[in-house]
């Protein structure tokens, strides 16, 4: 296993009741790399998701997350390692503007000190607040939604609310990135704007995801699960060559 790698998932089953949703599931997401989790409808990437983000805890297996074992932490304490993700259905603040969702994702280093600090140190602070809001709108221009940034959240349609979240997911830079269906409710022009955004980020990227168009373009590296097991791991150009794949899923 390399020395690099950021997310490991070892030998992780889960089961509920008499149903194995996962079956000794292993996989290792080296630094700066993306890779997508593919299978048919019940092959466990639900669950393998939830295991990664901590809504879960396996049954057996462990994950470690920057050579941490956090596979009894939970969501926080795994924030607090770099990790951001987004939902099946995008998690935004409705009733504030697109910026300010931003805005609220990122920290602000320039507080403290009361009310005295605040006078002295007033012209620092406002310039560093300028500096937040103008990354915050780089980020929105990444992801294509400048021109939005004084709309409220709750009034865009569902594909620009995924940037948003997008936007908010990537604002402070995070190590490591799980994005859950991304391309649900995006059309064809921002699945292709989205997979560019996420091809130029340096986070250590795991998504899953139904388009295999999507993953094919997005990912450098494809784990291809079925009835809870990995049955391929590999390039996109491998996987959509390998038999049983094909047997299994893309037909
Ligand atoms: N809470 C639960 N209780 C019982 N069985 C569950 C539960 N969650 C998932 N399962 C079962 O575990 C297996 C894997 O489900 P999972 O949702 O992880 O698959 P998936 O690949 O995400 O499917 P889909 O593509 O339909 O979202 C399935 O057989 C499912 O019925």
């Amino acid at each position: 296993m390399s020395g690099d790698a950021v997310i490991e998932v070892d030998g992780v089953g889960v089961r509920f009741g008499g149903v194995h949703a996962l079956d000794g599931v292993s996989l290792t997401v080296e630094r700066g790399r993306t890779c997508g989790v593919i299978g048919p409808n019940g092959a466990g990437k639900t669950t393998l998701f939830d295991v990664v983000t901590g809504l879960r805890r396996p049954t057996s297996g462990t994950v470690r997350l920057e050579g941490r074992d956090v596979t009894g932490a939970g969501a926080v304490r795994r924030s607090r390692l770099g990790l951001r993700r987004t939902f099946q259905r995008p998690q935004v603040f409705g009733r504030l503007t697109v910026l300010d969702n931003v805005l609220t994702a990122t920290e602000w280093h320039g507080g403290g000190g009361g009310l005295a600090a605040d006078l002295v140190g007033l012209p620092a602070r406002r310039r560093l607040e300028r500096e937040r809001r103008d990354r915050a709108a780089a980020v929105l221009d990444r992801c294509g939604i400048g021109d939005l940034r004084d709309a409220y959240a709750a009034d865009l349609p569902i594909g620009q609310r995924r940037m948003v979240e997008l936007a908010r997911a990537i604002a402070d830079e995070p190590s490591v990135l799980l994005l859950d269906e991304p391309t649900s409710g995006l059309d064809g022009d921002q699945a292709a704007l989205f997979a560019e955004v996420v091809r130029g980020l340096e986070a250590t990227v795991l998504l899953v995801e139904h388009d295999v168009g999507f993953v094919m373009s997005a990912c450098e590296r494809i784990v291809v699960l079925d009835l809870g097991k990995v049955i391929a791991d590999g390039e996109p150009a491998r996987i959509r060559e390998d038999p049983v794949v094909r047997a299994a899923y893309l037909g």
